[in-house]
């Protein structure tokens, strides 16, 4: 088991600044949520740690550092990232979504069938290009995707916007059960709502900065509310 540790990320797109230094620690066995509004930097946070956007900083899995690695290297050290929007190959059917990560890893057929059954509906819809599936069920390959590899860090970029509660609870309970196995997960989000069932302690990143950690979903939740409170007194005021 290994704790992810984030030391003052940077993401900058030219002049403008997405994410300012942010440190964060992301135990294992845990999830650790991150939340703030649209525009705050959160995908920005993902991308950095994932490797798939220019970052300065930080990030150690463990003993390991994976700052100066590719995305794929920070894959096969055991890292996951289920990225906003979903991306998929909506050309490959459900079955070959799930080999062309398995390649990479080195993973063997059975761990793709074992994806497959991850979720029933996607052994249903094996043979079916993922570009026809529902929203809920390109979700659900996402995550049966991003859990192949039984990565030690899981990240989820918004992973629950636009699903139906049902599905919502049923990754949920996914992810849960891989942070009780000993993963280290992060969840961005712009809302905390249904995720404060599974939510251990977490973050209120703001205007790329981020804030203390708060144990809990409760504490967390009010220090988000007090912040956007902050943000509406200054726009009432301008
Ligand atoms: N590729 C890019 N090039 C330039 N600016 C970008 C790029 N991606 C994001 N930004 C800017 O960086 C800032 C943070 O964006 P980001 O997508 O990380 O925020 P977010 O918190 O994930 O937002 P949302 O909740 O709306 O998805 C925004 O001002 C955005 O316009």
């Amino acid at each position: 088991m290994s704790d992810l540790r984030i030391e003052n990320l940077s993401v900058r797109y030219g002049k403008a600044t997405a994410v300012e230094k942010v440190s964060l620690t992301v135990p294992a066995g845990s999830v650790t949520a991150v939340v703030g509004p649209n525009g705050a930097g959160k995908s920005s946070m993902a991308l950095g740690i994932y490797g798939s956007t220019d970052a300065q900083g930080t990030i150690k899995l463990g003993e390991t550092d994976l700052s100066q690695m590719a995305p794929i290297s920070r894959a096969r050290a055991g890292m996951a990232l289920v990225p906003q929007g979903r991306q998929l190959f909506p050309r490959l059917t459900v079955r070959e979504n799930l080999q062309v990560l398995a390649e990479i890893l080195k993973l063997s057929s059975a761990d793709v069938d074992l994806a497959l059954d991850r979720f029933p509906i996607l052994r249903e819809r094996e043979s079916r290009l993922a570009g026809v599936l529902s929203g809920g069920e390109q979700q659900m390959l996402v995550v049966s995707r991003a859990l192949m590899g039984k990565p030690k860090v899981l990240i989820l970029d918004e992973m629950m916007t636009g699903l139906a509660p049902k599905i919502v609870a049923e990754l949920l309970d996914t992810i849960i059960q891989c942070a009780r196995d000993g993963a280290a997960v992060l969840i961005l989000d712009p809302a905390l709502g249904p995720l404060k069932r599974g939510v251990d302690r977490g973050y209120v990143l703001l205007r790329a900065q981020l804030g203390a950690v708060h144990q809990g979903p409760v504490a967390l939740d009010a220090a988000y509310q007090q912040a956007m409170g902050v943000i509406h007194e200054e726009v009432v005021a301008e």
